[in-house]
């Protein structure tokens, strides 16, 4: 099933929209009375003085500004967690785990997260938070924000309706969504269940990556980007909304949708992207290049080229290298890399590396091809060769992730996972 919407193409572009005509004001954003009685607001993610280049904000017009609302009171985090994570020391370790389950009760999205990892400090506002959402239930009368940091979505099972303040985006396994820190949003299941990977980036929100001689056009092209068309909620209820908030979870009573946004205008919207659309740049004669060539988006941390964050793809592509080991090389890294598989199989692993599991290589942890594929790859004949059925993913950071306790004690982790590079073989002729 796949829900058709309306969208507005070009990242980060100064949109504006509006669900009734002549809502948004024109040539001012304050005007003394907003048409059809509606409240100003402005939303900002970056600092009022952040340079233009950089800047983010949105003013909103709504039906009630978001003051009308209860008071916070904490609830429980679950198996939410957040940087720094605590609760159990990081070994050098490589990890891999299988997929979360899917629930058997009744969950929704807030009930339904898991957190993996996270490193840096949300409060410092560095690092990142992976989760882990498995949901068999829609968000019914209840709303979440997170002051913590802006969620990019990576669906693997199921397609998923975000009903955010700026309106609707639909995203299923094969396409991504980014919500903006502190946007309001419901998530409505369109299947029956759904699955995916949570990045939740406490940093600078993400861009996209430089292209440098590749020139104007190539890896992830802006127009590519879409974004909601302004659609509200106006109605009344005993609702709840939910926030993610310096690491807990809090709620208060709200009578109203608080997606009650007739128009809006600004560049800080949530949006999507088909990693379909991603232009796959890659060598034509020798070697295996770094996988910063697949980067769709980046968080800078500030030092040139060191990212917080960079989300990366390993999609379907042409393989021509020729006299080359064309799986990716043994590696060990100053960045730190958390991967998941969206479908199919990834090319160092064939085994054990499923769609929904999980893998994690920290600062200087060796890793690269199991055994087998090493003895595939160094023997392939190298003919021009399609890698089809195959969508990996990198969330690559320059800090290290601290896997939460449950990831280190629960039934997902995979205890023999070095086994698979054990039966690595001597070749040494000396
Ligand atoms: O599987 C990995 O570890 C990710 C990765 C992929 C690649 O093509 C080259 C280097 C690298 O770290
Ligand atoms: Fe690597």
């Amino acid at each position: 099933m796949t829900v058709e919407l309306q969208y507005m193409n070009g990242f980060g572009n100064e949109f504006e929209t509006e669900a009734l005509v002549g809502a948004l004001p024109i040539g001012q954003f304050s005007p003394q009375k907003v048409n059809y009685g509606l409240y100003a607001e402005q939303f900002n993610v970056t600092a009022f003085t952040a340079p233009r280049s950089d800047n983010r904000r949105n003013w909103f017009y709504r039906i009630r500004p978001s003051v009308v609302q209860g008071d916070y009171e904490a609830i429980d985090n679950g198996l939410i967690r957040t940087a720094p994570i605590t609760e159990a020391i990081t070994p050098p370790n490589m990890f891999r785990w299988d997929p979360v389950d899917l629930p058997s009760e009744k969950t929704d999205f807030v009930d339904g997260l898991v957190t993996m990892a996270a490193n840096g400090s949300a409060s410092s506002q560095t690092g990142v938070g992976v989760h882990i959402y498995a949901i068999n239930s829609s968000m019914k009368d209840r709303y979440f924000y997170n002051a913590d940091g802006e969620m990019l979505f990576v669906p693997e099972l199921g397609e998923i309706l975000l009903n955010t303040e700026c309106g609707k985006l639909a995203i299923k396994p094969g396409e991504i969504a980014v919500i903006p820190r502190g946007i309001k949003f419901s998530v409505e299941l369109i299947t029956a269940e759904a699955r995916g990977y949570i990045c939740e980036n406490y940093g600078h929100p993400y861009v996209l990556a430089e292209r440098g001689p590749v020139g104007a056009n190539g890896f992830a092209n802006d127009r590519d980007f879409q974004y909601p068309v302004a659609s509200y909620e106006d109605i009344e209820g005993d609702f709840e909304l939910i926030a993610k908030f310096n690491g807990n979870m809090f709620r208060c009573d709200i009578g109203h949708s608080p997606l009650d946004v007739v128009a809006w205008t600004g560049n800080s919207a949530p949006y999507k992207y088909d990693l379909a659309r991603f232009n796959v740049i890659n060598t034509v004669s020798f070697d295996h290049p770094d996988p910063s060539i697949f980067t769709v988006l980046t968080s800078p941390s500030g030092t040139p080229g060191v990212a917080n964050l960079d989300f990366a793809i390993f999609p379907p592509r042409w393989m021509v290298a020729e006299n080359t080991f064309r799986p990716p090389y043994y590696h060990r890294n100053m960045m730190s890399e958390f991967m998941g598989l969206i479908e199919g199989v990834y090319d160092a692993k064939e085994k054990g590396f499923v769609p929904g599991g999980s893998s994690l290589h920290n600062c200087m942890s060796p890793h690269g091809p199991e055994a087998d594929v090493f003895e595939k790859a160094s023997n392939a004949e190298l003919t021009p060769q399609r890698y089809e059925n195959t969508l990996a993913f990198m969330f690559e950071s320059r800090y290290i992730f601290a896997p939460t306790k449950y990831a280190l004690e629960g039934k997902e982790r995979q205890a023999n996972y070095t086994d698979c590079w054990r039966t690595i073989k001597k070749n040494f002729k000396g």
